[in-house]
Formats: C-alpha cells, sequence, structure tokens
C-alpha cells in the first residue's frame, strides 16, 4: 500500500493483466521493502531521479558495449571452468549429467565477478558453503515471489500471516544481507570514491538486483534450450555444423564467434519465445489514469504483460507451440510480439550481456559434447512454480565427450 507508483513506461499490444488492488508482495520483494533496501532495481520501483542514475550505471558503465567487452575473459574463464568439469566426468563414456545444477553457477559467477570484482572464495567458488548458501536464497525468493499469495486477495489474513510467506521473504532478506555484507567488507576498502553517495544499502540493493534479475534468467533458458535441442536433434545437429563449419575443428569456440554463428543466436530467440524467462515480466503500475490498447487502466493499477501468451499467440505466430529457431533467420525487428527482455525504459539492460552467456555457454555445450535423451522418452517441457518459470523437474541428460574434440578440451 505504500509503494509509490510507477510509471507505465510500457507500449502494449494486448494480453494484460490489470490487477486494481494490494497486489504487491511482488514488488515489495523486489523494491526492498522486505530486503530494507535503499532501492533496488525492477520494474516496480519508480523512475525516479535515483533509479534513474543507477539505470545510467547499469546501461552506460555496467552494461555498455565497451565495459562487455572488457569483462569477456571473465566470461570465458567461466564457461571454460564449466566444460572443463563436464569433460573431466564424460571423457570417455556416456553419464548421465543433471544440468541445473551444473549450470546456474555460470552466470552467477560472472554476475559476482562483474559486480564485486572477484569471487568471495577464489577459485573455490562453486564449492563454497556461504555462495551455494546464496543461490539457495535467489532460488527460493523466486519461488516465494511467484508464489499466489492469498493475503494479496484477502488482506485480513495477513493479521495471521496466513501460508507465512512474509515470514519466509524475512528470513530470506537475512540470509541474503549477510552474504552482501561481507561481500562488499572485502571490496569496499579497494574502491568506492563517493562512500556518502554510495552507501552499504545502495551497493548491496544494486548487486541484488543484478543477482535476482540476472542469474535464474539466465540459467534457466540454457536448461530449456538444451531440454529443446535432446528433443530436436536434427536442430542440435545444425548448430553443430554450423559451428564445426566455423571453427574447422581447429580450436574452441569463442564468444567473439557468436555473431558468425546466427543459428545459435535464432535457438537463443525461439527458447526465449517458447519459454521467456519472465514470463509476466515485472509488474508496472499507471501514475495516471490512463487507455491502453482500449482498455481502460485506472491511476494506481498493476498492470502484468502477458508475454508468454503473446509469444504463443497464433494470431501473430505462425505454428506458435512448436519449436522452430529457422523461423528467427527470415526476420528482422520483432516488434511488441517478441518482448523476452521487456520494451521501453524499463526494459532488461541486462539483455546484452544474457544474450552473450546464453548464447557462448550453448555453443559450447554443443560442440564439445554428444547429447543424448536418458530414454527414448521426450525430455518433459512442464513449467514449475517460481517467478522467472523454471523447468518443473530438472533436466538430467545422457553426455559424453565428443572424440574430435578430445585433444583441445584435454589442453583446457
Ligand atoms: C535470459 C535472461 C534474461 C531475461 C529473459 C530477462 C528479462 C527481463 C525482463 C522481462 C525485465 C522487465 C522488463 C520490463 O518490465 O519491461 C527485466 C528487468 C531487469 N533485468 Fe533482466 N533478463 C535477463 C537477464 C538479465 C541479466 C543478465 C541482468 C543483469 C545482470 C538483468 C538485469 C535486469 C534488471 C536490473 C532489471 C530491472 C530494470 C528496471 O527495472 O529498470 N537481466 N529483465
Amino acid at each position: 500500500k505504500n509503494l509509490p507508483p510507477s510509471p507505465l513506461s510500457f507500449p502494449i499490444i494486448g494480453h494484460l493483466h490489470l490487477i486494481k488492488g494490494p497486489l504487491h508482495r511482488v514488488p515489495l520483494l523486489l523494491s526492498g521493502k522486505y530486503f530494507d533496501y535503499d532501492h533496488m532495481g525492477m520494474g516496480s520501483v519508480p523512475y525516479g531521479r535515483l533509479w534513474r542514475e543507477v539505470r545510467r550505471i547499469m546501461t552506460l558503465e555496467l552494461f555498455s558495449t565497451t565495459r562487455l567487452k572488457t569483462y569477456t575473459r571473465v566470461r570465458q574463464d567461466e564457461v571454460t571452468f564449466l566444460i572443463k568439469q563436464l569433460f573431466k566426468d564424460c571423457v570417455k563414456d556416456f553419464i548421465k549429467v543433471e544440468m541445473k545444477s551444473r549450470i546456474e553457477g555460470l552466470p552467477f559467477n560472472i554476475i559476482l565477478k562483474m559486480v564485486a570484482g572477484t569471487l568471495p572464495c577464489g577459485a573455490n567458488a562453486n564449492d563454497s558453503k556461504e555462495v551455494n548458501e546464496f543461490k539457495g536464497v535467489i532460488r527460493d525468493a523466486f519461488e516465494t515471489s511467484g508464489a499466489t499469495n492469498v493475503v494479496d486477495f484477502i488482506p485480513l489474513l495477513k493479521w495471521i500471516d496466513f501460508q507465512g510467506l512474509e515470514k519466509k521473504l524475512v528470513k530470506l532478506q537475512n540470509k541474503c544481507d549477510r552474504f552482501l555484507q561481507k561481500l562488499i567488507e572485502e571490496c569496499r576498502s579497494k574502491r568506492n570514491s563517493e562512500p556518502d553517495y554510495y552507501t552499504d544499502n545502495v551497493i548491496k540493493g544494486n548487486m541484488m538486483a543484478l543477482l535476482f534479475a540476472g542469474t535464474d534468467t539466465s540459467s534457466a533458458t540454457i536448461e530449456w534450450a538444451m531440454s529443446l535441442l535432446l528433443n530436436h536433434p536434427n536442430v542440435l545437429e545444425k548448430a553443430r555444423a554450423e559451428i564445426d563449419e566455423y571453427t574447422r575443428q581447429e580450436r574452441l569456440v569463442q564468444e567473439t564467434d557468436l555473431p558468425n554463428l546466427p543459428y545459435i543466436q535464432c535457438i537463443v530467440n525461439e527458447t526465449l519465445r517458447l519459454f521467456p524467462a519472465a514470463p509476466l515480466l515485472v509488474p508496472h503500475e499507471s501514475t495516471k489514469d490512463c487507455t491502453i490498447g482500449g482498455f481502460d487502466v485506472a491511476c494506481g493499477t498493476i498492470v502484468f504483460v502477458n508475454a508468454l501468451a503473446i509469444h504463443r499467440d497464433p494470431k501473430v505466430w505462425d505454428d506458435p507451440l512448436n519449436f522452430k529457431p529457422e523461423r528467427f533467420e527470415k526476420m528482422g525487428k520483432e516488434g511488441y510480439r517478441f518482448i523476452p527482455f521487456g520494451m521501453g525504459r524499463r526494459q532488461c539492460p541486462g539483455s546484452g550481456l544474457a544474450n552473450k552467456v546464453v548464447g557462448f555457454a550453448l555453443a559450447s555445450l554443443i560442440q564439445c559434447f554428444e547429447w543424448e535423451r536418458v530414454g527414448e522418452e521426450l525430455v518433459g517441457l512442464s513449467e514449475g512454480k517460481g517467478l522467472t518459470m523454471p523447468k518443473d523437474e530438472p533436466l538430467v541428460a545422457m553426455c559424453k565427450a565428443r572424440q574430435s574434440m578430445s585433444h583441445l578440451l584435454k589442453d583446457l
């Protein structure tokens, strides 16, 4: 109720979910009410002076083309780490691999290195208890904030914290706070030229915005893409042929090869079309009475844009439920019908980074390993609970190092 409204910055063509009322838990979670930070990212935070400044820092400094380039090495190291671990386990024979736990460290470590300049536990971050606990906090927070909260509709039940979601969020906040505070203390003495402006809370808010917004979204997209490829071995083969032709199997694929691997980008887009990691984007709230796509939207209404429904709408997509990366080969600007990163001034500032991380990881997994389904049955594609639409069941696949790549993989 106390959340200041944010401007509706989004042009929309349909599939709106308009909610008038106190449905504020998700915005509160993301805007720092539960996390007690000065300000935080996400669409529900007012586009005021402070957030404008944060967006400026993100877009121009952290995610600018030049800055992303300076972090190429970080992404290279983390993808190499993933490939090396996998190679160690499946050098000779096919083994069963649970993909989620292997992939989730990748975007997490990359973003942590970008925002903190280091991993708190050096090279062993993936085995660190506190890092793993923090990853668990992110997972739980997404699951909790994606759950239906009866209290949103029957506010009286708040008195007894029906479902206990509020208690759970406070507990998550404490864990999150401990982790980030420790990280800040490790980094603070080295940098921060304006300690009065960049207080601990401001820094923690930003770190959390990036870690929350950028980790599960990217790793879930890689997991969905691998699931779709296992169900469509012809697409997998076509992608591998593209990579082999370009690298001539003489070297491992690099992130800088991505512009020359258009089919990989088509696979990423098609995955984001069918399984957008933020299916309802992020809630927006109107500051004035307005009309969108013929709907009267009263001031203070929370608007959810159902990107998932738009992406699967047979009126705007041919054969929308089928996985066909080729559809992106012929397309130019997709306009409002393809909006996995939102649109307008609150669109995802991390889309460039996400495309690089997801594309590079996928290209490397495809180039270096043979992939098969565990049995005859297709990989299940049902969605689980949570804000980022994770897979219901973590992906398990059969994986074996490609013979023709072994000499390169051994040198990693
Ligand atoms: C596949 C990966 C990703 C997807 C699908 C995705 C999608 C989205 C969407 C739909 C929004 C809301 C846009 C809107 O409300 O109109 C958003 C916001 C945001 N994303 Fe991403 N994102 C991804 C990766 C990332 C990464 C890697 C980062 C940064 C490390 C990031 C940082 C953010 C931030 C900070 C916001 C809030 C922006 C604001 O409120 O002004 N995202 N993202």
